[in-house]
Order: C-alpha cells, then sequence, then structure tokens
C-alpha cells in the first residue's frame, strides 16, 4: 500500500531535527511533528543556556579573584536579572538556526501538535492520520522528580524553569550531584547564592573519574559550595516562608528555592506505543549499546525499535544523553530509514564534558573497566596540568590528564579535568577514533598552549617505559660507549 511520507519524525529537538533536515534535503518526503517548539532541551532548557549563565558566573568569579594577581576590582555588583537577560539573548540568537520556518524551507512540513500512534504504521496528529515508509521517535527526556514527601506541596524548579527566574535565590538546595547539580551549582555560587548540592552518592559526578572528581569537588569547597554525599532527601516542608530538607530526620538546609537535578525520564507516555508495538525497558541491564542499563525505548545496534519500521535516538533510548550523541544517533537513524538498515551504532569513542570550573571531560574506558577488559595489558600515565607552562602562566595549575593505554600503546580511554578540558580531549578523541597509538600525541605542539599536557602525557608514557626498560638502557650506554671509543 502505497504511503504519503518516506519519513514522520516526532519531536523536533537535537537528535529530530538533524534527522528531519537531512532527510528534506536529500529530497524524502518528511513530516516533523512538535508538540511544543522545535529546538529541544539544549536549545531552550539545556546546553545553551546552561553555558551562557556558566560563562557569566566565571566572569563574576574571575573578577572577585583578580586580586591575587594584582588587579583590585573593588565592590562587584551582579544584577542576576541581566545575567539571565545575557541567558535568554543567547537563546534568542540561537534559534532561527532551529526554526520552523528553516526547517520548511528544507523542505519538512512541520506540523505542531501532540499525537499519538493508532496502529504500527499511522501516526494520528490534529485530527489527520500519517503514514510513512518509517518513523523516528526523538521525543527526548525531562526531569526525573525523587518521590520526596511534602517537595509538591512545598514547590521547586528544574532545569525547565531555572534559566528564567529573574530573581536570584539568596539560598538555593540542589538534589542531584550529578552534571546539572554541579555545572549549575557552581554558577548560582558564583552569582551569589548560597549553594548545598545534596547526592544521593559518596562524592559528585559519579560517572567520572574519582580522582578527576575529587579535584572539582575540592574546587566547590574552596568557593564555599556546601556538598552533602550519600544523602538522601527524605522529607520538604516549608516553615517562616522557607523549604526546609530533612533526610533521616535531620534538618540538612533551609533554603529559598529548590533545583531538582536528579536524573532523566523519557517522553514516552502519550504516543501510544503499545498500538505501535514498540516497547521501553524498564531500568535494566538489558538492551543494546547505548540503551543498555537505562530506562527508554529499546533499541538495537541499528536503532530499530521492536518495530523495525519505527526508529528512536537521543535521550528517549536512554544511555549516553548529549546533544552531540543524539546527533551521532540521527544521523545513523536516517540512513538506515530512507535506505535499507545496515549501519550499527558504535559507542567506542564517545567524548563528553561537564562544564564546572576546573572543566572535566571524559572519552573511553575508565581504569576499572580496562583493568577488568584488559587485565594486566593495560598503563595509566597521569599528567600534571602544574607542569604544563601555559597553566602556570595562567594560575590555572589544579587538574591533570589521565591517559590508558594498552602495552602496545593503544589508547583506551581519556580522563581530563583542568583549564579548558572540553577543548583538549578532541585530540584524543581524534587519536582514538582513528586508532592512532598515544604516540601520535607526540607530535609538535605550539609552546606555551595547555594542549601541551597531551603531548607531555604521550612523553612522559615513553620515559617511563625507558625506565622500566633496564635492558634497553643497559644496550644504549654500551652503544654510546663504543661510539666515544671511537671518537
Ligand atoms: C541543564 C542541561 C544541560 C545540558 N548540557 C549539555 C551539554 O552541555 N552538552 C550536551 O551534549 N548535552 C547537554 N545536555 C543534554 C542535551 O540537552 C540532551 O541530550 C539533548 O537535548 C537530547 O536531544 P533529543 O533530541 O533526544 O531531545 P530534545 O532535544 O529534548 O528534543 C525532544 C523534542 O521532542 C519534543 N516532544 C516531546 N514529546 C513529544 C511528543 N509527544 N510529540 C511531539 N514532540 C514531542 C520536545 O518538545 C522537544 O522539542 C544538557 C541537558 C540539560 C537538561
Ligand atoms: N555538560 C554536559 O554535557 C551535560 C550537562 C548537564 C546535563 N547533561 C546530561 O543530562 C543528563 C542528566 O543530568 P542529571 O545531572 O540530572 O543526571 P544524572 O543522572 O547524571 O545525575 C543525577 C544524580 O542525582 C542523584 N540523585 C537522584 N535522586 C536523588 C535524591 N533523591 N537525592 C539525592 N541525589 C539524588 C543520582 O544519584 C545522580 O548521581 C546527564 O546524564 C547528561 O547526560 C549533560
Amino acid at each position: 500500500m502505497a504511503v504519503e511520507y518516506d519519513l514522520v519524525v516526532i519531536g523536533g529537538g537535537s537528535g529530530g531535527l538533524v534527522v528531519a533536515g537531512v532527510a528534506a534535503a536529500l529530497k524524502a518526503k518528511v513530516a516533523l511533528i512538535e508538540k511544543h517548539r522545535l529546538g529541544g532541551d539544549c536549545l531552550w532548557y539545556g546546553c545553551v543556556p546552561s553555558k551562557s549563565l556558566i560563562y557569566a558566573s566565571r566572569l563574576a568569579y574571575e573578577v572577585k579573584n583578580a586580586g591575587k594577581l594584582g588587579i583590585y576590582c573593588n565592590d562587584t555588583q551582579i544584577d542576576f536579572a541581566q545575567a539571565i537577560a545575557h541567558v535568554q539573548n543567547v537563546i534568542a540568537n540561537i534559534e532561527p538556526h532551529d526554526s520552523p520556518e528553516r526547517f520548511e524551507g528544507l523542505g519538512c512540513e512541520v506540523i505542531f501538535g501532540d499525537g499519538e500512534f493508532t496502529d504500527k504504521q499511522t501516526f494520528k496528529v490534529n485530527g489527520r492520520s500519517l503514514k510513512a515508509r518509517a518513523f523516528v521517535i526523538s521525543t527526548g527526556s525531562r526531569p526525573a522528580i525523587p518521590p520526596i514527601s511534602g517537595l509538591e506541596a512545598a514547590g521547586y524548579i528544574t532545569n525547565e524553569e531555572v534559566f528564567s527566574i529573574t530573581q536570584r535565590p539568596e539560598t538555593l538546595a540542589i538534589i542531584g550531584g550529578g552534571p546539572i547539580g554541579c555545572e549549575l551549582g557552581q554558577a548560582f555560587s558564583r552569582l551569589g547564592s548560597q549553594v548545598t548540592i545534596v547526592a544521593g552518592s559518596d562524592r559528585i559526578l559519579p560517572k567520572e573519574d574519582s580522582e578527576a572528581a575529587q579535584v572539582v569537588a575540592q574546587q566547590f569547597t574552596s568557593e564555599g559550595i556546601q556538598v552533602l554525599t550519600k544523602t538522601q532527601v527524605e522529607r520538604v516542608e516549608v516553615i517562616g516562608g522557607k523549604k526546609v530538607l530533612w533526610a533521616k530526620e535531620q534538618k540538612i538546609a533551609e533554603v529559598d528555592q529548590i533545583l531538582i537535578a536528579a536524573g532523566r525520564q523519557p517522553n514516552v507516555e502519550s504516543l501510544n506505543l503499545q498500538a505501535a508495538g514498540v516497547k521501553v525497558q524498564p531500568k535494566s541491564e538489558s538492551g543494546y549499546g547505548n540503551s543498555k542499563g537505562k530506562k527508554g525505548i529499546r533499541v538495537n545496534a541499528k536503532l530499530q525499535t521492536t518495530n523495525p519500521r519505527i526508529y528512536a535516538c537521543g535521550d528517549v533510548i536512554g544511555g549516553y544523553q548529549f546533544t552531540h550523541v543524539a546527533s551521532y544517533e540521527a544521523n545513523i537513524v536516517l540512513k538506515n530509514a530512507l535506505f535499507l538498515p545496515v549501519i550499527k551504532a558504535d559507542y567506542k569513542v564517545i567524548p563528553w564534558a561537564t562544564f564546572t570550573d576546573p572543566e572535566l571531560a571524559r572519552v573511553g574506558l575508565t581504569e576499572q573497566e580496562a583493568k577488568e577488559r584488559y587485565g594486566k595489558d593495560m598503563q595509566i600515565i597521569k599528567q600534571e596540568y602544574a607542569d604544563v607552562d601555559r597553566a602556570q602562566a595562567e594560575a590555572a595549575t589544579a587538574g591533570f590528564a589521565k591517559i590508558i593505554t594498552r602495552r602496545n600503546g593503544q589508547i583506551l580511554g581519556a580522563h581530563l579535568v583542568g583549564a579548558a578540558a572540553g577543548e583538549l580531549i578532541h585530540e584524543i578523541v581524534l587519536a582514538m577514533s582513528h586508532n592512532l597509538k598515544i604516540s601520535a600525541l607526540g607530535g609538535i605542539h605550539i609552546y606555551p598552549t595547555l594542549a601541551e599536557v597531551n603531548s607531555k602525557a604521550a612523553f612522559a608514557l615513553t620515559q617511563q617505559n625507558y625506565e622500566k626498560s633496564y635492558r634497553l638502557q643497559k644496550l644504549l650506554a654500551k652503544v654510546f660507549q663504543l661510539l666515544r671509543a671511537f671518537g
């Protein structure tokens, strides 16, 4: 039976916009369905506003602390509403890139509405039944709200409100010590709020290398951010206009506002996935690649759901919830859905960064994962920022690059913490993507740059291996002795 569309894409955020835009540019007939506005979390409530607020807060911190270099900016004033206006301006400047007009110009039919599947081949929206060769679900995720007694009544904000408040909370409790809690906790603290981060885990940023996360934790402490680890908020009460947080019958904080940053929930409920034969996996160890161990739509390696005509990508499948991963998956989905489903997603070299100060960036395996997979066939090299001259020049000596390799030099993973770590990791990402060994990082680097942290790490590994190799040292000593003998 003939169908009207090649592709119907549901959700116009980081993943969906790539699928719809590229497919339309390739002259496929595409409908893009969005329930709210194009752009998704990244533009409206995620990457873009958070990085803009972080920039404003970094300026505030540097101005306040410039005295250590002899530059005194007495009586620093922070106009919080103006910092938020900067955030909203950045969104407004980027938004045209994701506008309906742009996508209609590319040839997509953009439909605003909140529809549902009615059978395995039909999606109904605004009273229209759309049939397509393939569908893509890219509806993203929303904040998970932990079941804390009294929380709803006391009121809270999430990433969906935090970038539009115009009054700074004097005191702020953040529930969750992951990337959202840490990035925004430091930003609000630097903009003048007194911040308490409540983390259920035994440390902040539990998905990161523990030594690297420790560097960030030390910086938080030095800036006066209170971090409570291994603490689950159980109850919230409003007393005298303040929100009081309790854990194990102990009062842990009394604040003006609570920000929830406790993980994500896939947006699947209204789609009637059952009618389409699409399964959502509960949090479990089943699933493939990106969907492993996370709640989200179940997909196979080709990002097909349990209905092979329906694909899914981005936050809605769980796993690596980043804009660049949504867009990587979107590229796989669009080729598989438009042509033949033959391409598999490969998650071996997925980098990400947490934009705290110092920044924290990671790619590949952790020490533990490398040990489990390669046993003794691995080595770790750690290069401190303090040994990099540019880091000294800019008083940015906190941090290190930790690179994990096999004995033959194959790079298994890297964990950078320090200034510009999110930029510096890309050299290692390139090397890993092209199966280059760590020696490739030892190429000529401009002096003095922070990027020398990578070349120094490569050199340090060569040096470390040389120091361990007594045979080579003895052989060289003999060679030189011989050469000297012959003048
Ligand atoms: C505070 C914060 C900071 C972040 N910072 C970064 C960062 O620095 N770097 C990074 O890589 N990632 C970051 N992320 C993660 C990033 O925002 C997400 O991984 C990314 O947006 C996921 O893209 P997506 O396409 O899956 O979902 P989204 O971009 O959220 O798009 C989903 C779209 O689907 C729509 N939708 C939902 N339900 C329906 C429905 N039923 N019908 C039709 N449409 C629907 C939504 O309105 C939305 O437009 C951050 C996230 C947050 C919350
Ligand atoms: N720079 C970036 O790329 C960036 C920045 C922000 C967010 N993100 C993406 O967004 C996702 C969501 O971020 P997130 O920080 O919400 O999630 P997360 O799942 O990474 O961290 C949430 C943390 O909250 C803790 N938690 C959950 N319930 C709690 C409770 N009741 N009390 C105390 N702690 C509790 C969890 O143990 C967890 O460590 C991230 O996984 C990441 O993929 C990326």
